[in-house]
């Protein structure tokens, strides 16, 4: 069952780029807006899961990246960081927020939504990162294998690769049944060429200067939630020490039992943490 009340799809850019998401609920004067924003090779899809235990009260959108769900009409130039970042602007202008938005972000979104806090400030009265991927300094191996161009682990073209990397990508038991798995090779093999352009682009341009742009958050004042799974083999957990430290009103909760994929492994406690975190940082707050 999708929680989503629409699921639109909005022109931006001339004719040429769409973003589709779906929104719960609806805007709230005094109360921030939270938008999703999913990580590589995923889609609005992934935070259903979190947003179904999410207040009604709150009005949420999940939106698709350039190139991934049902977002549709891109070129490679959107899969430039900066590009994404003024594609969004446009987007949420569109939107007509009545405050600052809170923007969540896991794993590359969480880097997406770091660029788009430090580009646009006043935009955005909270964030909240997901485990992104912290910089050259703080790699894994998986990590670099994939700067290096290996791309299985996260982008499986075999059956034992996919098994492999949900393996590695989360602590929960999945039972991967036969419907399960066709349906990832039935949706996903076929763009694996168009994933595979996006990481390089990504490591080309945006991730040598993510170590940059975290450093640039720590003018920021609005508050910051970081997440993370203790059992990540993807994004290093000491990535949320780090970046904690920067951000000046900052608060952590790293989840046991729980690898990259907090979405998966822990959708309920992510949601509660979230709600929480946004009733004890007031709006007002936030503009200080
Ligand atoms: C489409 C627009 C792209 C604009 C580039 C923006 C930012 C660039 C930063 C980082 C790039 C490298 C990240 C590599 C690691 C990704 C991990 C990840 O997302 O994991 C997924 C599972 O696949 C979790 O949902």
């Amino acid at each position: 069952m999708l929680p989503c009340r629409i699921g639109l799809l909005k022109s931006i850019l001339k004719s040429t780029a769409r973003i589709c998401y779906c929104e719960k609920g609806v805007k709230v004067a005094g109360q921030p807006s939270l938008i999703f924003i999913h990580g590589f090779a995923s889609s609005k899809r992934t935070w259903l899961s979190v947003i179904k235990h999410i207040p009604h009260t709150y009005h949420c959108i999940a939106i698709d990246l350039p190139g991934h769900g049902e977002s549709i009409g891109f070129n490679e130039e959107y899969y430039i960081g900066a590009n994404v970042i003024d594609l969004l602007k446009q987007f949420f202008d569109k939107l007509h927020f009545i405050e600052p938005i809170c923007l969540i972000g896991e794993s590359m979104g969480g880097s997406i939504v770091a660029m788009f806090a430090t580009k646009y400030p006043f935009d955005v009265g909270i964030i909240c990162l997901l485990s992104p991927p912290p910089g050259e300094e703080y790699e894994t191996d998986l990590l670099q294998q994939l700067r290096s161009g290996t791309y299985h682990s996260i982008l499986p073209e075999t059956l034992k690769q996919y098994h492999a990397a949900v393996k590695s990508l989360s602590e929960k038991k999945i039972r991967l049944t036969r419907l399960l798995t066709k349906k990832y090779f039935k949706t996903h093999l076929h763009t694996v060429n168009q994933y595979q352009r996006i990481l390089q682009i990504a490591f080309e341009h945006d991730y040598p200067n993510l170590g940059e742009t975290y450093k640039q958050l720590k003018y920021h004042t609005c508050p910051a939630f970081i997440i993370w799974g203790r059992e990540d083999k993807l994004c290093h957990p000491a990535g949320a020490q780090y970046l904690a430290k920067l951000l000046s009103k900052s608060e952590l909760i790293i989840f046991d039992d729980c690898g990259h994929l907090i979405t998966v492994d822990k959708p309920e406690e992510t949601a509660d943490a979230i709600i929480n975190f946004l009733e004890r940082n007031p709006y007002y707050e936030s503009r200080l």
